[in-house]
């Protein structure tokens, strides 16, 4: 049950609350069974008028047993389900933390509503298997143990009664169960994550397929899968009864069973009449709890094929490799690329082709060419968004395999094509990093970058949907001017903007990273007569690369480039 390893591992860092929970709950099973039996005892033993301090004793073992019982119960109950919560935020973690630094690629071919159904109902399914797998045998068994031992004592035959009812309702219930629900395992899974990337694909896509005519279909077969799920859920919670129904039906004709063993036992004078009421409660509280082993399989499948759908995302996803050199903090990097090639997962054709290209510490370079010739995917490299990539890259010297992901991405400010927003404030959504910056410094911000029509207390919806283009590409630019780092990457920061919004923001870009190395993907040519040096790109390989002045007297597919762009100007 390797699949079930991270669970073992989050339960054994739970062992004390596991360990307290087991101990209580062995107490109240067994105060409960004690309880019940004395109060058989009390019965019959109070139709022989007994001395009156036996009875002042027995009623006062009841009420003591009583208290221990609850309170000993309410321990139990308080353990468990402490240590299931936090098994349970262990897991969510631990699942979490793997696939965080997985890399960005591998997560974007993930279906987003599957992965979802994964981190959140995956990992909520597993939280059973403490509470509802692993728990219940150990409690049952030993309870099941004790009272056998201790009924022997009375009656060996009676003690054989219990030892059979243990073996049909600890095991015999349990696998007939099993049986019937080995056809269905995984549907309510399989069904609930089609449902979630469906559901996200509707959310994403409404405007599309309301204006394409396909939002109808979409709906319907949403509706379908939901009822599906409703269907798998209600059989789920049918064989859950089934289970909890043959179980009741045992446990009452195994204390029938107990009452005509008695019964024939005091016939034959082998047992004194005095014990059989007690035996009999005896009987149905000691298989009243062990409930839990009917309804076991069910949660046991459940939980298993919960962890083997978790495990094939870790399985399948390729860590990084453990990178231990860092990138000093605030020193301009330079950037050396030696016949690079890269091409994404699964794509027989190379994304980038033998690039070499060298960017010195602390310049500015621009990155021009057509759509789809490589540009993002360059900026992404330097990031080491993708792993595997051959030839050899190097910042500040240091080839990028031995480079900590993380100490890239401190020293970067970058401003990918698409910014997320999340739904809060404006101000929110512009402090993500650090959240010592005064409103003040916020406010002449957005003022230098056109944008003090807005406040910082405005809301910004979801994916910020109720922002232009525009607004977005200048929110993102505070956001970076808001962080440290020396290496800037910019992939068409400017693209929504108009002509003189965008030499505003430009300008102030510039102010900023003076001393530092800026890297921008640009459609537009205009200035880039202020850029150090310009590499233009064509079908992933680099085609050109000089300075404005250099590409332009050289006539080659630069000049063609910016010769278009201005005839379409004028
Ligand atoms: N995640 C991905 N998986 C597979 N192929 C990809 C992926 N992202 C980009 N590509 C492909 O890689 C090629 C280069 O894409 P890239 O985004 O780097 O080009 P670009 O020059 O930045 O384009 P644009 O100017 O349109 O943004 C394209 O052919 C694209 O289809």
């Amino acid at each position: 049950m390797s699949e079930l390893s991270i669970f073992a591992r989050a339960m054994l860092q739970e062992r004390k609350d596991i360990l307290i929970s087991i101990l209580t709950g062995f107490i109240a099973g067994i105060a409960g069974v004690t309880l019940f039996s004395m109060s058989g005892y009390l019965i019959s033993k109070t139709v022989f008028l007994p001395p009156l301090y036996t009875l002042i004793l027995l009623a006062a073992s009841v009420k003591l047993l009583g208290l221990v019982r609850a309170a000993s119960r309410y321990g139990e109950r308080l353990y468990s389900h402490r240590a299931t919560f936090s098994l349970l935020s262990r897991l969510r973690t631990t699942f979490f933390s793997r696939l965080l630094p997985l890399s960005p690629q591998w997560l974007n071919q993930q279906r987003s509503g599957d992965l979802l159904a994964k981190i959140v109902g995956d990992v909520e399914s597993l939280q059973f298997y403490f509470l509802r797998v692993a728990y219940p045998p150990i409690i049952v068994i030993s309870i099941f143990l004790t009272t056998v031992v201790v009924t022997s004592f009375i009656s060996i035959w009676i003690a054989l009664v219990f030892v059979a009812g243990m073996i049909i309702i600890a095991f015999g219930v349990p696998a007939i169960v099993r049986r019937s629900q080995l056809k269905q395992t995984g549907a309510v899974q399989q069904l609930r994550a089609q449902l979630a990337t469906d559901s996200t694909e509707m959310m994403y896509g409404f405007i599309d397929l309301k204006i394409y005519g396909r939002l109808a279909e979409h709906e319907q077969r949403t509706a379908k899968l939901a009822s599906e799920l409703t269907d798998a859920q209600q059989q789920d919670a049918i064989r859950l009864l089934r289970g909890q129904s043959l179980h009741s039906f045992m446990t009452f004709f195994m204390s029938w069973a107990v009452l005509v063993v008695g019964a024939l036992l005091i016939l034959q004078g082998s047992m004194d009449g005095l014990f059989l009421a007690m035996l009999i409660m005896t009987a149905m509280t000691v298989f009243d709890e062990s409930a839990a082993m009917a309804t076991l399989p069910a949660y046991k499948k459940d939980s298993e094929y919960a962890a083997k759908r978790l495990n094939t995302v870790l399985a399948e996803a390729e860590l990084p490799a453990p990178a231990s050199r860092m990138l000093e903090p605030q020193q301009p990097v330079g950037i050396d690329m030696e016949k690079v090639s890269f091409r994404y997962d699964g794509d027989w054709r190379w994304t980038l082709q033998d690039i070499s290209l060298h960017i010195p510490a602390g310049s500015k370079t621009a990155i021009v060419g057509a759509s789809g010739s490589g540009k993002t995917s360059l900026l992404e490299l330097i990031l080491k968004l993708h792993p595997h990539v051959q030839g050899e890259l190097r910042l500040n010297d240091i080839s990028i395999q031995e480079l900590d992901q993380e100490s890239i991405w401190k020293q970067a400010r970058v401003i990918l094509q698409h910014n997320h927003f999340f739904s809060g404030t404006l101000r929110d959504n512009l402090l993500l990093e650090q959240d010592a910056v005064s409103d003040t410094r916020l406010l002449e911000l957005l003022a230098q970058v056109d944008l003090s029509h807005k406040k910082l207390d405005d809301l910004v919806l979801e994916k910020g949907e109720n922002l232009s283009d525009g607004e977005k590409q200048r929110l993102a630019f505070i956001r970076i001017l808001l962080r440290s780092g020396s290496l800037w990457l910019l992939d068409e920061p400017t693209s929504s903007l108009d002509y003189v919004t965008e030499q505003r923001v430009l300008q102030l870009l510039f102010q900023h990273a003076k001393a530092d190395t800026l890297i921008m993907v640009s459609h537009r040519l205009t200035g880039l007569e202020r850029m150090d040096q310009i590499i233009v790109m064509d079908q992933g390989r680099i085609v050109e690369v000089g300075t404005y002045d250099e590409l332009m007297r050289q006539q080659g597919y630069f000049y063609k480039l910016k010769k278009l762009e201005m005839d379409r100007v004028v």
